[in-house]
């Protein structure tokens, strides 16, 4: 997401290279002494810490002035463009690579979680389970069962590990595609505590909130908006977990939820409620709702909440920062699924049976979805199970989809557990059971560390950009800044000639008569025309008058004639002149101005050339107008 710059400082640091060059040339044509003086030092960055000392101050100007600023801005605004297309470029590539490694890796992975023993439980006896890191092998009653997985998590695996496999995956869902991440298993063995966790060791969900927060704020290319929705499937029928709660309920009612699939093949679910949830506390407060309400619903939460399936979805809605770019949206499902216990293991009766028979044919439509699509087939049986339904476009073409087996590691559970496994085993679909030979997978090994280089590439290429985008929007800013203040001074010029600022001006230039044999006896007596005349003496004394109630626009008036003072190379990082510009903010009373004719360091405010680099602040330049000024009262003489 786009940073916008008053949330953060920028630090200031051009460099004349590529694409900066013209921020560069219209720095310096703009009186910049020079463009490095753009550093968090300068007023400029000042202003953005609430300084006023900035550009904005910058008053009226002339003509060619204006047209200089116009073609400024119109050279900012070209730059920013340019910027953002290469952006978009680099984006691009960045999401392509990152898109090929996911489909090197295998857009639906398998991946088995072996539970730690429980200290409450049984005793163990034998362990059942031998594990490698991407194999399982089963040894019970004289038989040995080999099952091949994505990736095998043993019991010591802690729940940053498992995120580090979901982590990636996020990226495609803010790059526009649909995922769905799954936990499977039978009763206990550690689904929720996958997908939920504790507070101490929070699960997949609370992980995937944060980091998807954390990525969009620090996305380059795009701004993202979120929204949550929570369904559960009970007895084939779907349950709003964020409804209200007077809808909260299961059959035929004017609430219930009914699933669409649009001409795209988009599933929307009709009458779930979602919620936009603008920051990572809001989306947490959903999400902890939800889940209460779901357990609470339940008299036995642990029996119950197995025999329904809990599915929370995170929409993304991501909005590139091109010009014209279209708005995608991309889903993100994660699922608890109800137990996969066998209903003869159980001895379900009535209610129970019927729960267990729905989960199991819906877990079964589930299975033979995913193994269609992993053997690339043409009939995907979508239609098979409301929950094969919901998840229809989130399971295909594009998406990615992660499902991870829990087992437990007890004995006795060993038949659960070889059917676990067996369901794995048939969802990954590997053609023939082969898994792939040492040679294969070094190849694919090496093609995915190139790709992960390109897009770090791609990725530092994008901050760069991100970077000058921002540094330029600023200063586009700073200027949009100092040309609407100058046109607004301008027309006030217009309207009333004889404007305070002119007045005070006049009246600061003209020493009083005592003062005057004062800079006479000094030998630095005006040229005529430079003078007092009788008409400004007498808008001098209208100025004394006004001038109290003007104090404010004295001030920035004060400020822009050193600005617009011709073509002089002015520093906003120079100390003087920043020492000047803060005392003139502190003191900004009438008497203070008069001692300007004494050689106080606020009369250099009105002097341009006190300002100039390098040159001695002298007596005679301090009674010096500013240019623009000096013009008016040459038109005057003529
Ligand atoms: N990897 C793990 N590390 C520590 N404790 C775990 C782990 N997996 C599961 N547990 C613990 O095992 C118990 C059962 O786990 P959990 O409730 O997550 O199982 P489940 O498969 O979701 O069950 P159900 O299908 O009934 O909802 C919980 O007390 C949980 O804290």
């Amino acid at each position: 997401m786009f940073v916008s710059i008053e949330e953060e400082p920028i630090p200031f640091h051009l460099h004349s290279n590529g694409s900066t060059d013209v921020v560069k040339s219209v720095l310096v044509e703009s009186n910049f002494r020079n463009v490095d003086e753009l550093s968090p030092e300068s007023g400029m960055v000042e202003s953005h810490y609430g300084i006023t000392e900035t550009p904005a101050n910058v008053g009226a100007v002339s003509q060619p002035e204006k047209d200089q600023l116009e073609q400024n801005l119109k050279d900012l605004e070209g730059e920013i463009e340019s910027l953002k297309t290469k952006l978009a470029y680099q984006d691009e590539k960045r999401r392509a690579s990152s898109n090929k490694i996911l489909d090197i890796k295998g857009n639906i992975r398998v991946f088995c979680r072996v539970r730690p023993f429980l200290s409450t439980a049984k005793k163990r006896i034998q362990q059942p389970l031998s594990i490698d890191q991407e194999k399982v092998v089963i040894r019970y009653g004289g038989t040995r069962k080999e099952f091949g997985f994505d990736q095998v998590f043993p019991q010591e695996s802690s729940q940053e590990d498992v995120f580090a496999e979901v982590e990636p995956i996020l990226r495609s869902a803010l790059d526009g595609h649909n995922v769905c991440i799954i936990a499977y298993g039978q009763t206990g063995t550690g689904k929720t505590y996958t997908m939920d966790g504790t507070n101490e060791s929070p699960g997949i969900i609370p992980r995937v909130l944060s980091t998807l927060f954390s990525q969009a704020s620090s996305e380059t290319a795009a701004s993202f908006t979120f929204s949550i929705s929570m369904v559960e499937v009970y007895l084939g029928s779907l349950r709003d977990l964020l409804a209200p709660k007077q809808q909260r309920s299961y059959g035929i009612s004017r609430c219930n939820p009914t699933i669409q699939i649009d001409s795209k093949g988009s599933v929307e679910i009709e009458g779930l409620t979602e919620v936009q949830v603008s920051n990572l506390t809001k989306a947490t407060w959903w999400y902890t709702k939800g889940r209460r309400v779901r357990s609470t619903s339940w008299t036995s939460v642990n029996e119950a909440s197995s025999r329904s399936h809990c599915l929370t979805r995170i929409t993304i809605h991501r909005l590139g920062d091109t010009p014209g770019a279209k708005s995608e949206v991309s889903k993100v499902w994660m699922v608890d699924l109800g137990g996969s216990e066998r209903l003869l293991k159980t001895g379900a009766t009535g209610q129970t049976m019927d729960e267990g028979r729905a989960i199991n044919l819906s877990l079964s439509a589930l299975g033979d979805v995913i193994a269609a699509l992993r053997r690339k087939k043409n009939h995907v049986p979508y239609r098979n199970s409301k929950l094969t339904q919901i998840l229809r476009d989130s399971l295909g073409d594009g998406s990615k989809v992660m499902m991870f087996v829990h087992v437990s590691p007890y004995e006795e559970d060993v038949g659960e557990t070889t059917c676990s496994v067996s369901f794995a085993k048939r969802a990954r679909a590997v053609e023939f059971t082969r898994e792939l030979s040492e040679d294969l997978k070094k190849q694919k090994e090496k093609k995915i560390a190139e790709l992960e280089d390109e897009m770090k590439e791609a990725e530092e290429e994008c901050e760069k950009l991100q970077k000058q985008i921002r540094k330029i929007e600023f200063l586009l800013a700073e200027y949009k800044k100092i040309s609407s203040t100058s046109s607004q001074n301008q027309e006030e010029e217009v309207k009333n000639p004889a404007s305070p600022k002119e007045s005070i001006v006049e009246a600061l230039e003209t020493p009083k008569a005592s003062e005057r044999a004062v800079v006479k006896n000094d030998g630095t007596s005006l040229p005529r025309f430079m003078n007092s005349t009788v008409a400004s003496r007498q808008r001098k004394s209208v100025a004394e008058r006004q001038v109290t109630s003007r104090v404010r626009s004295f001030r920035s008036e004060t400020k822009s004639s050193i600005h617009i003072s011709g073509s002089q190379s002015n520093s906003y990082s120079d100390p003087r002149f920043k020492g000047i510009l803060r005392s003139s903010n502190k003191k900004p009373r009438y008497g203070e101005s008069e001692c300007t004719l004494t050689g106080d360091a606020k009369c250099d405010v009105l002097h341009s050339n006190s300002l100039t680099p390098g040159r001695t602040v002298t007596p005679k330049s301090n009674l010096r107008p500013t240019v623009f000024n000096h013009r008016r009262r040459m038109s005057d003489v003529l």
